[in-house]
């Protein structure tokens, strides 16, 4: 248990659609928790340019590529005992962007059925516990757009707005029936990665909801009856 009262084993997963700053807030909350990091990475990618020039080509390639990093990171993550904030959830691959580019006729149905069969029997596994808390990063579309705009990827810079939109849409539905872990949710507009008062108010609620939780879990053993998140 650290000086915030969170456990030193806690995972912590950070969600939110593309540029709305979940690789800075998982960043700054680390430093400020003394956690370790597990990042998305994007550089090496050898699917990603090709996928946003060509969605219909390397969507099937691009989700198994991510399948596969995700679960080497949830690996280590189990084998080092937690203690993480992590980059994306694994929910977001299948919940957001597999689901949309399937939807949207850019992955066959064949390819997410391939896909989908892989993941279930993938996240069944002892390699994928449930994160203790999911923080849920919520903005206003330009103000997201002005960030990836900022951050300057060109494969993203040059995709239509329409697709961003879509995603964020999507977004607000998804998150309104997750359920697989308690999820903070937080306005963009309502913190400051670079003030460390600002981060400490995210730890007392990312705490607050880690207590609830357990609370909730407490009381349903008991039979007693307790206010659910
Ligand atoms: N709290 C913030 N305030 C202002 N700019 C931010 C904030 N968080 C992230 N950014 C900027 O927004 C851009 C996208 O942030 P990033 O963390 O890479 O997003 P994500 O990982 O969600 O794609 C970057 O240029 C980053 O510097
Ligand atoms: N599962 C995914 N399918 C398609 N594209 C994905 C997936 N996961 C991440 N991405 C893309 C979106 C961004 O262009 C980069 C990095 O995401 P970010 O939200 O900026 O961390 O990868």
């Amino acid at each position: 248990m650290n000086n915030y009262g969170i456990p030193d084993d806690a995972l912590i997963t950070v969600a939110g659609t593309v540029g709305v700053g979940k690789s800075t807030l998982t960043t700054a909350l680390a430093g400020r928790l003394g956690f370790k990091t597990s990042m998305e990475k994007v550089d090496h990618n050898p699917y990603l340019e090709k996928f946003y020039a060509d969605f219909e080509r390397w969507s099937f390639h691009l989700q198994i590529y991510f399948l596969a990093e995700r679960f080497k990171e949830q690996k280590a993550i189990v084998e080092a005992g937690g203690g993480f904030i992590q980059d994306r959830s694994i929910y977001e691959d299948t919940g957001i962007f597999a689901k949309m580019h399937a939807d949207q006729g850019t992955m066959s149905a064949t390819d997410y059925q391939t896909y989908t069969s892989l993941f279930e029997a993938m996240v069944m596994t002892p390699y994928f516990p449930h994160p203790d808390v999911m923080i849920y990063l919520e903005g206003s579309l330009p103000a997201i757009l002005s960030r990836i705009q900022e951050r300057g990827r060109d494969m993203e810079i040059r995709t239509e707005r329409a697709y961003w939109e879509r995603m964020h849409a999507r977004y607000a539905e998804w998150i309104d029936g997750f359920t697989a872990c308690p999820v903070l949710r937080l306005n963009i507009e309502e913190y400051d990665v670079n003030d460390p008062a600002s981060l400490d108010d995210i730890i007392r609620q990312i705490h607050d909801t880690m207590e609830r939780t357990e609370l909730a879990y407490r009381g349903s053993l008991q039979g007693t009856e307790v206010r659910t998140l």
